[in-house]
């Protein structure tokens, strides 16, 4: 039966209630110079879709952060276009549509966590009462409710970096930019953030977050699919999908499947720096 005549018969028509997700970061052959040297990125394309966790790995110096700073609007293009939920990033940025968190938590060290973590609001003159609410609903994201009057000097690197991203998400960003965040934690300490970065994700419907790191295992744990780079001027040499459903846990790290991707990335690191004349 046509469609026309279901209608007409009264017949229930299935009609999706899943709009495709939107696009948050459009690329288009992008490319940034400093002046000095080759290109630090050229000819990025990439459209990053709502939702999605997307990790970027490359040797050190293949402009990673240079692209983040990019899509924060924090820098301007040379080449090409950007555009983030469908605006100029420098706008989206004003908006707090984008938050940053460093491999440094950043915290100032006179303040106690919950004045680290509302800050953004304060600065944006919000009243105190969503001050309250906001925090308690990202202090217990981060599982960090008992450390509110604790200040930065009393707290481990993990949980400083829990604090950091509890001020990042305070904001509600649409897109969460993490740039090597657990990278100068110990392994233990950054399995567990990996496990509860992917729980925070999962309770924020339709953040999209975009995660540099060196650390390949790390990588195919946490994303949806991985940006491989090329040494500078960097490219994106190749996307490797993680078609692996969510939640993971500890035991996805053990499957073949977790393997196999490992060596899909690794492979593509060492091509890319080989066709650039060696590692490093
Ligand atoms: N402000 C700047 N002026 C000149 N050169 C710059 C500037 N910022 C970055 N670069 C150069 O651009 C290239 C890419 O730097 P970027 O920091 O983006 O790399 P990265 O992949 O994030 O490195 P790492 O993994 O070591 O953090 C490097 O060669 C760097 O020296």
């Amino acid at each position: 039966m046509k469609e026309i005549e279901k209608k007409l018969s009264g017949e229930e028509i299935p009609v999706s209630t899943h709009a495709p997700p939107q696009s948050v970061i459009v690329m288009r052959e992008v490319g940034k110079s400093f002046g000095v040297g080759p290109a630090a990125v050229e000819k990025v394309d990439m459209n990053i879709r709502e939702g999605e966790l997307v990790s970027f790995v490359g040797p050190s110096g293949c402009g990673k952060s240079t692209l983040f700073r990019l899509i924060a609007g924090l820098s301007q293009q040379s080449e090409g276009a950007i555009e983030i939920i469908g605006e100029d990033p420098g706008l989206a940025r004003k908006r707090n549509a984008i938050s940053y968190v460093f491999q440094d938590a950043t915290l100032l060290p006179w303040s106690n966590v919950w004045d680290n973590i509302t800050l953004p609001l304060k600065l944006r003159h919000v009243s105190k009462q969503v001050q309250k609410v906001e925090a308690e609903r990202v202090l217990e994201l981060v599982g960090l409710q008992d450390y509110a009057k604790a200040l930065p000097r009393q707290l481990s690197g993990g949980m400083k970096m829990r604090v950091s991203i509890a001020r990042a998400l305070i904001s509600h960003p649409k897109l969460l930019l993490m740039d090597e965040p657990f990278g100068a934690l110990d392994e233990i300490t950054r399995q567990s953030l990996q496990n509860e970065l992917l729980e925070i994700w999962r309770k924020s419907p339709g953040m999209t977050i975009l995660f540099v790191t060196h650390n390949v295992f790390e990588a195919v744990f946490l994303s949806t699919r991985i940006a491989v780079m090329t040494p500078r001027p960097g490219r994106i040499s190749r996307w490797v999908d993680v078609p692996v459903d969510y939640p993971r846990d500890e035991r996805f790290r053990t499957t073949s499947d977790f393997g196999r991707y490992i060596d899909s990335v690794s492979s593509a690191l060492h091509h890319g720096n080989q066709a650039k004349g060696g590692l490093g």
